[in-house]
């Protein structure tokens, strides 16, 4: 099928006029703190998945289902705390439309508006065409602009062009834990006719140009607790004289990953594949710069200086990141303590070759014999929180196609394929099980801040966002069915 514009105008023009209520759909969205990673935040997570059955049944879908997940496994604080549930919906049942699934979290990344906020985290605050929110484009954005073109279509009166199954959960940013095996459940029954995947849970790489995304690095996720003194101890009266955790904690991480990025763990780069002449030409072709990079991070600390370097760094390298240190004295003023107990967090961005199995073996002993040079009376436990596979696909089928000529009507411009340096743990799980492809379908802008503070959606990104992403499902519904 060529590109020949559909008629979709009137739904675009619904979707204008739904602007007000679909920001207000995301205001309640982004006022429900669901941070899957603060255990005490556990009750607000779960409900954000009643405020979703709540739309999703207003909205007519069926079949709605809260699939319980269990008990969180270790490492936890709480031993009895459950995850949260996966949400599951299905709107239509038609034999004769194809079905797409789109996947997307309802859970956010930690804030507070002492981190450096100028507006409250949790408050959905509009600064001209701006939307400032925890959550605004990661993800509650996008999933809310799924829920939106429903209801554009059914104030139209117009029929879904395919079936559309949800599944949306609330533990992506702390690792999808529960969601492999739910999904390897549900493949012959709930997923069974799924014909593609589509993920909305991403951002272009810049500001100005839409893009369609075909790779994500993995994450794996590790802690390094080293334990001392019976309790937190008077400096000066123990200083000198005892064995400090922090220290050895310091040391340890210290030797992770050096200044310029490079990941000190031998063996780590051995198992990156090598980078092919056809792959390094592709880089030539996308629209970025240093600038874009440097506008976004909000300094000049970049630490590659050409469009090619940087994208290599982002997608296609592994990287180390220090995370934080739990149990650490953190806040203003001077106190004089020696923590008894501190915890050090850290992930690597994994790419193909990487064996994550291998890699937490390399981890795990490395930090093991570092810690032993130290001679150090404490004790460690160096361990694995959470790990997510990379993936790459092909972009030539019917889902990108459909996304492509989704994109060029909506927003006038062909997108960049590109890949993700961020994780979504679930996409390679999916392509497995259910034996289809995956299209990630971003909505967001490059300098969205995800993850950061002053996280924002442009409101052109999240209207446009929701008629292309209505636009997709049109255009996919036109392409002849494999099955
Ligand atoms: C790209 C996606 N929106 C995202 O932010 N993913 C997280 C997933 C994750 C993995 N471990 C912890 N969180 C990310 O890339 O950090
Ligand atoms: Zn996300
Ligand atoms: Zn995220």
């Amino acid at each position: 099928m060529s590109f020949n514009k559909l008629p979709l105008e009137p739904l675009y023009e619904k979707i204008e006029e739904l602007k007000p209520k679909f920001i207000e759909r995301l205001s309640k969205a982004v006022s429900i703190k669901s941070v899957s990673g603060d255990e005490s935040l556990r009750p607000n997570v779960v409900e954000m998945s009643a405020f979703l059955v709540n739309e999703l049944t207003n909205l007519g879908f069926e079949d709605i289902q809260l699939k319980d997940l269990g008990i969180q496994p270790p490492p936890v604080n709480d031993p009895e705390l459950r995850l949260p549930p996966i949400v599951l919906g299905r709107y239509g049942n038609d034999s004769k439309k194809k079905t797409v699934l789109v996947y997307g979290h309802y859970d956010v990344q930690p804030a507070s508006k002492e981190d450096g906020w100028s507006t409250e985290p949790f408050e959905l605050v509009q600064v001209e065409d701006i939307l400032y929110g925890r959550g605004s484009t990661d993800d509650k954005g996008p999933v809310m602009g799924w829920l939106n073109v429903i209801q554009a279509h059914r104030e139209l009166g117009w029929e879904l062009p395919v079936n559309l199954l949800v599944c949306f959960e609330g533990m992506e940013e702390s690792g999808s834990l529960g969601l492999d095996d739910l999904i390897a459940k549900e493949a012959k029954n709930y997923f069974k006719n799924v014909d593609t995947v589509c993920i909305s849970d991403n951002y272009w790489l810049g500001t100005t140009k839409p893009v369609l995304t075909y790779g994500l690095r993995g994450c794996n996720y590790y802690q390094i607790a080293i334990n001392g003194p019976g309790a937190d101890l008077h400096s000066g009266v123990f200083g000198g004289c005892v064995a400090e955790p922090m220290t050895d904690l310091i040391k340890i991480m210290s030797q992770l990953v050096d200044g310029k990025g490079k990941i000190l763990i031998p063996g780590v780069y051995d198992m990156v594949a090598p980078v092919t002449e056809e792959e390094n030409s592709l880089y030539d072709d996308i629209d970025f710069s240093v600038e874009e990079l440097n506008a976004a991070s909000g300094s000049n600390t970049a630490l590659h200086q050409t469009k090619q370097d940087i994208l290599k760094h982002r997608w296609r390298f592994p990287s180390l990141s220090l995370h934080g240190i739990e149990g650490a004295f953190s806040g203003g003023g001077a106190k004089t303590v020696i923590p008894a107990k501190v915890i050090g967090k850290f992930s690597i961005r994994t790419v193909p070759d990487i064996d994550s199995g291998k890699l937490d073996e390399l981890v795990i002993n490395y930090i093991n014999k570092l810690f032993k040079d130290l001679s150090s009376p404490n004790t460690i436990k160096a361990e694995l929180i959470h790990d997510g596979n990379y993936w790459v696909s092909n972009p030539f089928n019917d889902s990108f196609t459909a996304a492509l000529y989704a994109t060029q009507h909506v927003w006038n411009m062909k997108p960049d394929f590109t890949r993700e340096g961020g994780s979504i743990p679930i996409t390679l799980t999916f392509e497995q099980q259910l034996g289809t492809d995956v299209l990630l379908l971003p909505m967001g802008r490059g300098d969205d801040g995800a993850h950061s503070i002053n996280e924002k959606l442009n409101i052109p990104n999240y209207i446009n966002g929701c008629k292309t992403l209505g636009s997709y499902l049109h255009y996919y519904g036109k392409f002849e069915s494999n099955k």
